[in-house]
């Protein structure tokens, strides 16, 4: 089609094509209804397709309406793979449509389409897509618990449901379910119209940000369009990064929700951070993650064995065709799982997975006596099963507990004595198992002074320069600075004169009774010329060539040295 010369031309949102402006509305019409360019025919890809593949490397965009996402099914917050939806078909769940999504049904898999798809077996279902991203809920009315901040009557709530969405830093502990919450404004926002793109503060550059700016700026210009942001782990982007959004939170171009797992007052620029709302998410209940795991265990179509049931020793099974066999789960294994993932939903989850997985890999059958269905052959996953799978998954360990206070002194021992491969072992201990890799960098730091000292004072330097590299990279990239930084110290000469001194000194104050020596008047800051004549004796060391006679400590602890043994 021939474009006038002096015609402008605007870029169309959706799949980026330049168009003359007086096109542009009936283009975007029919991009956004998947049809084929009226304007100018294109090759066979649909808009959708182009536009999630224009937007910026690190991001992913989540603005089209519903039909689009689950075209291309592959977005970053892992919409439904179209699993038997149409495009242009509504969605299942609606906003707050608890009714709806709590009926998870046993997904048999393939109803798509005219024809009846092959039947996929438990363990094809599982390798296609982590149980967690699976399962993750699109409605409120899925979200388990958060009661606080989300429960009825409260402000969150009330603001998500009329869509009204501010500025948000979601703030929590890892898997208590910051970027669901994320995931379901995405597709509450897109069903109003709103674009929504996400970028991931650990890949996504200053270009995609500015990208991302631009195009918000687009569609508030043209369509008068609202942009959400959502920027997984916001306190990697360092302050410049933060700073580039904040005239266009300000200006309300777009509407910013971080998600992080660190302390946004230290980690989110505070100009940033005054102009959103900040939602702390704690870590989730052994309840929460209980129905979480029930609702999985029910979308499996897992059958859940009471304590009652009888079931003899897997041990004595026999290998079989494991996917067309009942699988059981014992109702134990569901109860003690909650209690070994530290409120992380996620754990719980692939923990759920590994041993359902590892169950049918090894084919083992197991005589059952299942009420009313009398005795029958299955595939029985049991406590041990689910333990096993959380040991692989993420290595038993309690962040918020004992063992974390266990380890960490285990690491601090090791490095004390000398011990380099029990140090690199303690670490890898705490690390693989979840630790946040910012605690042992924090406690490295004390070790560096406390324990190595003078006695090697690059250490300190080592330990503050390990601590910015993993706040800048985060797991699991930053796991080998932390390992050089342990090595380094489990090889260093160790003196804890400074450590001891100090706390010589901190006993000398506490000891101390009666009101505390006054500071010499020779050694008080000088301000006023009173001040400066009263303080005359003070001899200023530089100008002497030989040692000075001088007292620095007060009169009644003349002589005190904190250093001797
Ligand atoms: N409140 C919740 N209700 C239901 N499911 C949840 C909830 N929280 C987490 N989940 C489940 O756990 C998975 C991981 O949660 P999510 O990705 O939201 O955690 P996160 O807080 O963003 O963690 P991280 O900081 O590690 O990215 C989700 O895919 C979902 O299946």
């Amino acid at each position: 089609m021939e474009v006038a010369e002096d015609e402008q031309l605007v870029r169309c949102p959706v799949c980026l094509r330049e168009l003359p402006g007086a096109h542009i509305n009936s283009h975007l019409d029919s991009c956004l209804q998947g049809g084929e360019d009226e304007v100018e025919p294109g090759p066979s890809t649909t808009c959708k397709r182009q536009r999630f593949t224009a937007a910026p490397s690190g991001s992913q965009v989540e603005g089209e309406p519903e039909e689009a996402g689950q075209a291309t099914g592959s977005s970053f917050l892992h919409k439904g793979r179209g699993g038997g939806q149409s495009p242009g078909a509504p969605s299942r769940k609606s906003w707050t449509g608890r009714e709806e999504a709590a009926a998870v049904k046993p997904e048999d898999g393939g109803s798509a389409g005219s024809g009846p798809a092959p039947r996929r077996t438990l363990a094809q279902k599982l390798e296609e897509k982590p149980l967690a991203e699976r399962l993750r809920p699109s409605a409120l009315g899925d979200y388990v618990g958060q009661e606080r901040v989300l429960g009825a009557q409260t402000l969150l709530r009330s603001l998500l449901e009329s869509h009204e969405i501010p500025s948000l830093i979601l703030w929590g502990p890892p898997g208590c379910g910051k970027t669901t919450l994320a995931h379901i404004i995405a597709n509450s926002s897109r069903k109003n119209g709103t674009w929504f793109v996400t970028l991931s503060a650990t890949s996504a550059r200053t270009t995609d940000i500015r990208d991302v700016i631009s195009q918000a700026q687009n569609e508030k210009k043209l369509f008068k369009r609202k942009t959400i942001l959502f920027i997984d782990e916001i306190h990697r982007f360092n302050k410049s990064q933060q700073d580039t959004f904040l005239p266009h939170v300000e200006r309300g171009t777009l509407t910013l929700i971080g998600a992080t797992t660190e302390n946004p007052s230290f980690q989110v620029n505070a100009a940033l951070l005054s102009r959103c709302r900040v939602i702390v998410l704690e870590k989730l209940s052994v309840e929460a993650i209980e129905a979480i795991l029930m609702r999985a265990v029910r979308s499996l179509g897992v059958q859940i064995l009471g304590q009652g049931d009888q079931h003899s020793s897997s041990a004595t099974g026999s290998s079989s065709e494991s996917s067309e066999l009942p699988v059981y789960i014992e109702e134990k294994a569901l109860k003690t799982l909650p209690y070994l993932c530290d409120g992380d939903a996620r754990t719980g989850l692939n923990g759920l997975q590994l041993a359902v997985q590892a169950r049918l890999a090894m084919g083992k059958t197991t005589p059952l006596n299942i009420p009313k269905g009398g005795s029958t052959d299955g595939i029985l996953i049991t406590e041990e099963d689910v333990k096993e799978g959380l040991q692989q998954s993420h290595i038993l360990y309690d962040r918020a507990g004992e063992e974390q206070y266990n380890c960490i002194s285990a690491l601090h021992h090791s490095l004390r004595g000398s011990d380099e491969n029990a140090s690199l072992y303690w670490l890898g201990r705490m690390l693989e198992g979840g630790e946040d890799p910012l605690y042992v960098a924090r406690r490295l730091v004390r070790f560096a002074s406390e324990d190595i000292g003078l006695a090697d004072p690059l250490a300190l330097t080592q330990a503050v320069a390990a601590y910015q590299g993993c706040h800048f990279i985060g797991m699991p990239e930053c796991e080998v600075i932390l390992a050089q930084c342990v090595v380094y110290f489990a090889r260093a000469p160790k003196s804890i004169e400074v450590y001891r001194a100090y706390n010589k000194v901190k006993e000398c104050l506490r000891m101390h009774t009666g009101p505390l020596p006054p500071v010499p008047l020779h050694l008080r800051n000088a301000p006023t010329t009173l001040m400066e004549n009263l303080g005359k004796g003070c001899k200023y060391n530089p100008a002497y060539k030989e040692p000075v006679e001088q007292d620095f400590l007060p009169e009644e602890l003349k002589g005190t040295d904190f250093f001797k043994e």
